[in-house]
């Protein structure tokens, strides 16, 4: 899915291509399988009904004899294997991608971006260091844990007991190798798979995890954390970021039009204007990903169009959501398009909701991380006075076959005024299918 940055990864997104889809197991086609798995553990069998393992093995699984042991095959030699050693493939299909997903992390240089984020580790590290005393002793799982520093954290800040680290790619075994080498080991247990089919040997009091893609839902990994949260948090158990706001604000972006746009009016004094609609077509068909927005661009005061309670969210409620907006311009200008960033907050330790919590807001107030903002550009710039409006909806639609993927649909009426001319404008954005 992506070559480098986490960013790259969605302007890369022609690296899903249908052509991408993860090599069908060989072993999957002798009907006797239900599915194949692999280790994410070693298994040393105590008896010879069982089949040992080593972290990485691929196994056909023949029956499902129970929750905790499945008749397996392995090569030429057959036996039980214990469910809570291996991962099930039946979800790579259902067009996640789970391939080149997890194979993208496995990249240096996308660590090294999350991990040069100053804002992103300091909210996660001051929301752990602020609840040390109720972290302490107790049971953490963190999902898509990466290199594992949230986990080292949880456990050097934190104080917590033990510590559930969850990665799907092939990093895990790096991450085992750095807990090792911090001397973690006896605390972290990293665990690779997928969280939706990891069985832990019991419920855990917090969850943390840093799941937010481009737009917040890119990769569509909150579904993978709700999934965590129904199975393994405790009833009174703390999931982390416990929300998540997703704001959109119309703004001016005169500078990126000129560069990608404006340029074509005159090329070394040629008139090359009849290009112009293929420019946009080209560089404004989806929204772009690492748009750096100054807070003068804003044309009025952002909204909240998606507002998410970590604790009560369900998978369905995201499939499609629509919200309705009013906007006041508070300034002329030129009305280019929108903008987007997310807000995480991290409550929920709190008994008292006044108390102040840890926040991290991805906005042109704030500090730049590498989430950047996300900028969906209108084809055509209207030139607005102060006291215009803009009315009308932003939905969000998951992509039914492309499952880490949406569609944002913008549509609006404009009215001036001065001259109470209306202009109604409607563009649906791919993220990225
Ligand atoms: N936009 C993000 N913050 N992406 C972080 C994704 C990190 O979590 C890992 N990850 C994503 N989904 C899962 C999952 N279902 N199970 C385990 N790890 C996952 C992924 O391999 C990467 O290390």
């Amino acid at each position: 899915m992506e070559l480098g940055s986490r960013n790259d990864m969605e302007s890369e997104e022609q690296g899903l291509s249908e052509g991408s889809e993860h090599q069908h197991d060989q072993e999957c086609d002798d009907d006797s399988v239900l599915e194949m798995a692999t280790a994410f553990a070693d298994f040393h069998p105590t008896d010879d009904s069982q089949l040992g393992l080593q972290l990485g093995d691929k196994v056909a699984i023949i029956s499902k004899n129970s929750a905790d042991w499945w008749w397996a095959r392995k090569g030429e030699l057959t036996g039980y294997v214990p469910t809570n050693h291996i991962t099930s493939h039946s979800d790579e299909g259902g067009g996640w991608q789970d391939g080149e997903y997890f194979g993208s992390y496995n990249t240096m240089k996308l660590h090294l971006e999350m991990l040069q984020d100053k804002p992103r580790n300091t909210a996660y590290f001051t929301a752990i260091q602020q609840n040390q005393h109720r972290i302490q002793d107790k049971v953490v799982l963190d999902v898509g844990c990466g290199t594992g520093i949230l986990s080292m954290s949880a456990v050097k800040h934190g104080k917590a007991a033990k510590v559930f680290a969850v990665e799907a790619s092939e990093f895990a075994k790096q991450t085992q190798a750095l807990i090792e080498a911090n001397g973690m080991a006896d605390s972290i247990h990293v665990l690779e798979g997928k969280v939706e089919s990891m069985k832990l040997p019991e419920q855990v009091d917090l969850i943390i995890s840093e799941w937010m893609g481009t737009f917040l839902l890119f990769e569509w990994m909150i579904e993978s954390v709700i999934l965590a949260r129904d199975r393994w948090l405790k009833e009174d158990g703390v999931i982390w970021p416990s929300h998540a706001t997703l704001y959109l604000v119309p703004c001016s972006a005169e500078e990126l039009y000129q560069t990608k746009v404006g340029f074509w009016e005159s090329v070394h004094g040629f008139d090359f204007s009849a290009l112009m609609p293929l420019a946009k077509e080209e560089f404004f068909h989806t929204p772009l990903y690492n748009h750096v927005m100054k807070t003068e661009d804003c044309l009025s005061l952002p909204q909240k169009i998606l507002q998410l309670d970590m604790k009560t969210v369900t998978g369905s409620e995201l499939e499609e959501t629509t919200h309705h907006f009013e906007y006041t311009l508070n300034k002329a200008g030129t009305l280019h398009g929108f903008a987007a960033w997310f807000q995480v907050d991290f409550a929920g330790f709190h008994g008292d909701a006044s108390e102040p919590f840890v926040f991290l807001n991805t906005g042109p107030d704030y500090p730049l991380t590498h989430w950047k903002q996300t900028l969906f550009m209108m084809d055509s710039p209207i030139t607005v006075d102060q006291g215009d409006t803009l009315d009308g909806t932003v939905t969000i639609e998951r992509n039914k076959v492309w499952r880490r993927h949406l569609r944002v649909n913008l549509e609006y009426s404009f009215t001036s005024i001065t001259t109470k001319d209306i202009k109604v404008f409607t563009k649906l954005f791919p993220i990225w299918r």
